[in-house]
């Protein structure tokens, strides 16, 4: 097969007539070195087997990218000092090999000349891939369902990227998993370490993000079927190379918070020296379908993008079973306030600010589902909301996780989702309820269902604009509380504005 390989990309150099000096140069260069031999394999397999495939394919040039980069790299390790005559002579040996064998990691499945081989006459033990022989071109199976139930909702897979769908170029559709009943393909030779060398020389899985609506703003994963051949996608553990990104990337300063599922330390970066807040999982999210769940926060946040009001998200990764997430770092939340008497003034630059994020948040089609004043954090005198674990669509066509439910509405604890965005209205009514009342809400059944059906008790030393203000945030009627944008609008609000 390699050997048959090696003559199909000699007679493409000779198209272009120069095959005869070329031939010379081999015979001097014939005492290579083996390293050299490596090296050029992996660069000059690339340009050949790219060179000839249609500029549009985006999954090709990449690859060629990740074949270029390797190259130079081994070149970097080899010492770097081929120079460019001698590379160009070792290349044309290179290409006259008739044992030319090359590693199926490096070799992509979708190649046109491959299908122009007669691979009866493989005897080379080189591993191969097993699904790529008489390829047709049918519809792909995903590899990875799986299926999460939780009280109110199924979790499929279908927010992975789906290659299918993305990367419908030529070349991928030779790339396909049905073989034809060919019995010596299917019991086709497959080494484990060609699926190793494969796993190591794909970068890690890319996933669609569930609160992107807009295509333009994703991309697709030119290596996602290769990739699906690793056994695990999704890293559960620590990199490769047994390090700790956290422990390596970051200095850790003290823990500052704490929620039910998670710890928030502030950190300072080792290389821009800069602080930050890095939140990672209490628990060890031994599930594939655990870790898709936990990264639901942070393909929310990576969604919203930047707002003054919604904490600032950098990146994140998963380590030891646990998700770290890489956070702009605030000073503390709104609930260290709630034990504190806050001037009405202060009340409505809150409830601005917030609902100015909320606003935002809403806009790109997302509710939060867990604002309170845990959620709430406050950088120099500046509110951002955070903590986007319930954050859900607004179209429902994604699971809904109801937050704290204290700061719930009555409709979101029926299993109402009609009205997602108001439930967040109702939640920020609550926060400033209790931020007024200067202590957190008890669990107490009757004065929370109270506030759930709209019973509002009084509340002295405040405007009655304010009380009727918060007593629409808290309508039962969902329809009937205002939107974040009405809210903003309130004319309340002309007395903090500019
Ligand atoms: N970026 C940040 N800057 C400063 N403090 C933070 C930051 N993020 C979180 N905290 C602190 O850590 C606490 C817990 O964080 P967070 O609410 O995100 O965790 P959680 O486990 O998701 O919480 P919950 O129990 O509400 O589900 C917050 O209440 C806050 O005090
Ligand atoms: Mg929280």
């Amino acid at each position: 097969m390699f050997e048959k390989k090696g003559r199909t990309l000699l007679a493409k150099r000779k198209t272009l007539g120069t095959i005869e000096t070329r031939i010379t140069k081999k015979n001097r260069k014939m005492k290579g070195t083996m390293e050299r031999h490596s090296l050029l394999q992996l660069g000059q397999l690339s340009k050949l087997s790219f060179d000839n495939l249609p500029p549009s394919n985006v999954a090709s040039s990449a690859f060629q990218g990740l074949l270029d980069s390797e190259s130079s790299e081994l070149r970097n390790q080899l010492g770097g000092s081929v120079d460019a005559d001698a590379d160009w002579g070792e290349k044309e040996f290179i290409l006259s090999q008739d044992f030319f064998c090359t590693p199926d990691y490096i070799t992509p499945d979708n190649q046109n000349l491959m299908s122009s081989l007669d691979i009866s006459k493989d005897h080379s033990p080189c591993p191969r891939s097993p699904v790529k022989l008489n390829t047709v071109k049918s519809k792909r199976c995903r590899q990875d369902s799986f299926t999460m139930k939780t009280s109110n909702s199924t979790w499929s897979s279908k927010y992975r990227v789906d290659e299918q769908e993305n990367d419908d170029s030529d070349t991928d559709e030779i790339m396909v998993d049905k073989l034809q009943a060919n019995p010596i393909e299917r019991t086709g030779y497959v080494s484990q370490t060609a699926v190793a060398l494969r796993c190591r020389a794909m970068p890690p899985p890319c996933f669609k993000n569930p609160y992107v609506t807009n295509e333009s703003e994703t991309a697709s994963d030119p290596f996602g079927y290769q990739r699906s051949k690793c056994a695990s996608f999704l890293p559960s553990s620590i990199g490769g190379d047994g390090l700790s990104r956290y422990l390596t990337d970051f200095h850790e300063i003290q823990q500052i918070g704490a929620g039910n599922f998670s710890r928030v330390f502030k950190v300072l970066k080792r290389i821009d020296g800069c602080l930050y807040a890095v939140k990672h999982s209490t628990r060890k999210l031994c599930l594939e379908s655990e870790r898709r769940k936990a990264m639901m926060e942070v393909q929310a946040l990576a969604a919203l993008g930047f707002h003054e009001n919604v904490v600032g998200y950098y990146s994140s990764w998963f380590e030891n079973e646990q998700l770290y997430i890489q956070l702009e770092l605030c000073d503390h939340s709104l609930s260290k306030k709630s034990s504190l008497k806050i001037s009405e003034r202060e009340i409505l630059v809150i409830m601005h600010q917030i609902a100015k994020a909320l606003q935002f948040v809403h806009e790109k089609g997302i509710a939060h589902l867990d604002v309170k004043p845990d959620n709430i954090y406050i950088k120099n005198g500046v509110c951002k909301l955070g903590d986007f674990g319930c954050a859900t669509r607004l179209d429902k066509s994604l699971p809904v996780e109801e937050g704290d439910a204290r700061y719930m509405p009555q409709e979101i604890l029926n299993e109402n989702y009609e009205h997602l965005d108001k439930v967040d209205i109702f939640s920020l009514g609550v926060t400033v309820y209790e931020l007024i009342r200067g202590s957190p809400l008890t669990e107490s059944r009757n004065r929370s269902l109270n506030i759930k059906e709209g019973k509002l008790p009084l509340l002295p030393g405040h405007s009655l604009q304010l009380q009727q203000l918060l007593k629409t945030m808290m309508d039962r009627d969902p329809t009937r509380r205002p939107s974040a944008r009405e809210l903003m609008d309130h004319p309340m609000f002309d007395r903090i504005r500019g």
